[in-house]
């Protein structure tokens, strides 16, 4: 294995890249200076057969085709919408991701940017924090969770995680997705603002395709309302974010909770200063142990791949 090229996209957890530091004949794309990576991708394009990247760095169709023994390209990540898959179709080459093992942590996520939202539990902390508390009380503004109609946007892996954790918060659980579930105790709507009306809390958690980006449009936020909140561990492009932006300023919904955003790692500056919205640097998945499970799948895929044998968690 020693001899076969891989080509590292961007800084990945450390375990990871000292694994493939041992394993494979490492290569680490963002050493180079950018205006030499063509050359250094056309000095090395014979040795490398693999690339991994992850939720932020994928793989484009420019970097696949000036890789010609490209092989398997395996994500450290569940999503894969930064890999061009028709491309990799195309050429014959093999894609994975890491499913099932980050399913948990990203739904823990959610819940707790529902309570954190909620029951405004960043400006409670930086109250105490700033001594104001001697001065009098925090004021009672904050809301309940327990027993709120929840409504989720895809009702994969993670967004029935996210329902089977807020079903046990006596919440009445809703979704919309492509195809109806035979789920009886979840109501399906076949039209997101359906969706959005009849639930007080809106959690994206769908992959994103052509057809989910920008399902958050100002009609969905409208649908959702002013007493509403909208929680997004999905991808930042599923939400049209100038429109959360001026609903949240305008006061048209009442707050949010963000895990990703579309021009990551840019904020919208607005945000910054709106304390209804609790802003994460998309880390759902980031715990130790999930972490550590990810990389061993990353790893049990390219050791798979080039020993022929069949892919863990293969995408195509
Ligand atoms: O965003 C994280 C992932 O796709 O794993």
């Amino acid at each position: 294995m020693e001899s076969i090229g891989v080509l590292l996209m961007c800084p990945m957890y450390s375990y990871l890249e000292q694994e493939l530091q041992s394993r494979f004949n490492l290569f680490k794309l963002w050493q180079q200076p950018p205006s030499k990576i063509p050359e250094f991708l056309k000095s090395n394009q014979r040795t490398i057969k693999a690339v991994v990247s992850n939720a932020r760095v994928g793989a484009d169709a420019q970097l696949i085709d000036s890789l010609p023994n490209l092989e398997i390209v395996a994500s450290f990540s569940v999503g894969f919408d930064k890999i061009d898959l028709k491309r990799c179709e195309e050429k014959g080459i093999r894609v994975t991701n890491t499913p099932d093992v980050l399913t948990d942590d990203v739904a823990d996520l959610g819940i707790a940017l529902i309570l954190a939202v909620l029951r405004k539990i960043c400006p409670c902390d930086g109250f105490v924090r700033s001594g104001k508390w001697k001065d009098g009380d925090f004021g009672l503004s904050t809301k309940q969770f327990s027993s709120k109609p929840v409504g989720i946007v895809g009702l994969g892996r993670i967004g029935s995680a996210i329902a089977k954790r807020a079903q046990a918060f006596g919440c009445s659980i809703s979704y919309h997705s492509r195809t109806q579930k035979p789920l009886k105790h979840y109501k399906y709507y076949d039209n997101i603002v359906d969706l959005a009306k009849n639930c007080s809390i809106l959690v994206v958690a769908c992959s994103l395709t052509d057809e989910t980006r920008h399902i958050v449009n100002r009609e969905v936020i409208d649908a959702l309302g002013p007493r509403g909140i909208l929680i997004n561990v999905g991808r930042g492009a599923h939400v049209d974010e100038p429109e959360l932006v001026s609903a949240l300023l305008e006061g048209r919904l009442a707050g949010a909770g963000l895990d990703v955003y579309e021009d990551e790692p840019e904020v919208p500056d607005p945000l910054l200063r709106l304390d209804n919205v609790l802003l994460l640097p998309h880390v759902g998945s980031d715990t130790v142990e999930t972490c550590n499970s990810m990389a061993d799948l990353v790893l049990a895929n390219l050791e798979a791949h080039f020993n022929s044998r069949p892919l863990p968690t293969p995408v195509i």
